[in-house]
C-alpha cells in the first residue's frame, strides 16, 4: 500500500471522516490483496474553486481480484465541505453487492451519513448470504434518520441515511460500516464465479446502480461550481460511477 493522501487533507477532515477513511483502509489492507488502479495521473489530487474557497479532492484507487475499482475519495471546500466518498466495485464474475458510503458534512457537523450494501441482481435483492449476515445484524435507532431521494431505489433495506445526532450516533455509524465491510471483503474474498449469463445480468445492474448514482444532483451542482458542467460530467461517468456497457 504505497499510496498516501496527504495528511494535512485527511487531518482536516472532521473526525468521522477521518475514522471512516481510516477504518476502510484498514479493512481493505486486512481481508484483501490490493495492487493500484491506474486513474488518470492529474486526478490524484484536483484544486477547483467554489465560491471562492478552495476545492481540494484526493482520490485512492485500487483493483483486486475480486474487484475491479475500489475508489476512496476525501474532498474539502474551506470550511464550509468536508466529503468522504467511497465505491466498491465488484467484478462481474462474482455475485457480490455494490458497497457505497458517502459522509457530507460541514462547520464541524455531518449532515448526510449514508452506507449500503446495494443489489445487483435484477430483482434488487442481495444474495442470500449478505440478507443472513446483514438481518444478523441488531437494528440501530438514529436519532434523525433521512428520507432517500427518488433515485434511490437502488439501495438496499439495510440502507443507513441519517444525520448523526451527536457524537455517539457518529460512533454507531462507523461501527456499522465496519460490519458491513467485513462481511463484504470476507464474502468477497469465499466468492466463486458465475455463469456467463448471471454476469451478464450483475453488469447490466451496475449499468442501472451508476445510471441512478449519476442522477444525484447535490453531488453534480458541487462539481459544477468548482470544474463546470462538462468537467462534472466526466468526473460523475469516468471516475465516481464509470461502468463497462
Ligand atoms: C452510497 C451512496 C452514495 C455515494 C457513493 C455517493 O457518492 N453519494 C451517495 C449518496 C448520497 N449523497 C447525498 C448527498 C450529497 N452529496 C453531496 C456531494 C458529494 N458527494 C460525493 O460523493 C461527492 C464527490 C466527492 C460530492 C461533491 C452533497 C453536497 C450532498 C448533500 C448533503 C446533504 O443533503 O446533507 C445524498 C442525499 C441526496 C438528496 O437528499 O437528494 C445521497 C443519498
Amino acid at each position: 500500500m504505497s499510496q498516501t493522501l496527504q495528511p494535512s487533507l485527511r487531518e482536516q477532515q472532521h473526525p468521522l471522516i477521518r475514522g471512516l477513511a481510516d477504518c476502510i483502509e484498514s479493512t481493505w489492507e486486512r481481508y484483501l490483496d490490493l495492487e493500484p488502479y491506474n486513474l488518470p495521473a492529474e486526478l490524484g489530487y484536483v484544486e477547483g474553486r467554489l465560491e471562492g474557497e478552495k476545492l481540494i479532492i484526493e482520490n485512492r484507487c485500487y483493483q483486486t481480484p475480486q474487484f475491479r475499482k475500489l475508489h476512496l475519495e476525501l474532498a474539502k471546500v474551506g470550511t464550509m465541505l468536508d466529503i468522504l466518498h467511497c465505491v466498491m466495485f465488484p467484478r462481474s464474475e462474482y455475485d457480490l453487492p455494490m458497497f457505497g458510503t458517502d459522509l457530507v458534512g460541514g462547520r464541524g457537523q455531518i449532515s448526510a451519513a449514508i452506507a449500503d450494501l446495494s443489489p445487483l441482481s435484477a430483482n434488487l435483492t442481495l444474495p442470500d448470504n449478505f440478507q443472513q449476515s446483514l438481518k444478523a445484524l441488531p437494528a440501530i435507532n438514529f436519532s434523525q434518520p433521512r428520507e432517500l431521494p427518488a433515485w434511490g431505489d437502488i439501495f438496499s433495506e439495510f440502507c443507513i441515511f441519517v444525520r448523526p445526532g451527536d457524537a455517539e450516533e457518529e460512533a454507531q455509524f462507523l461501527s456499522r460500516v465496519e460490519e458491513f465491510l467485513a462481511i463484504h471483503c470476507q464474502s468477497a474474498i469465499a466468492a466463486q464465479q458465475v455463469s456467463p449469463e448471471k454476469q451478464a445480468e450483475l453488469l447490466a445492474g451496475q449499468k442501472y446502480y451508476c445510471t441512478k448514482q449519476q442522477q444525484n444532483d447535490k453531488t453534480r451542482r458541487v462539481l459544477e461550481k468548482a470544474f463546470g458542467s462538462d468537467w462534472a460530467d466526466y468526473y460523475m461517468t469516468t471516475v465516481l460511477f464509470d461502468f463497462v456497457d
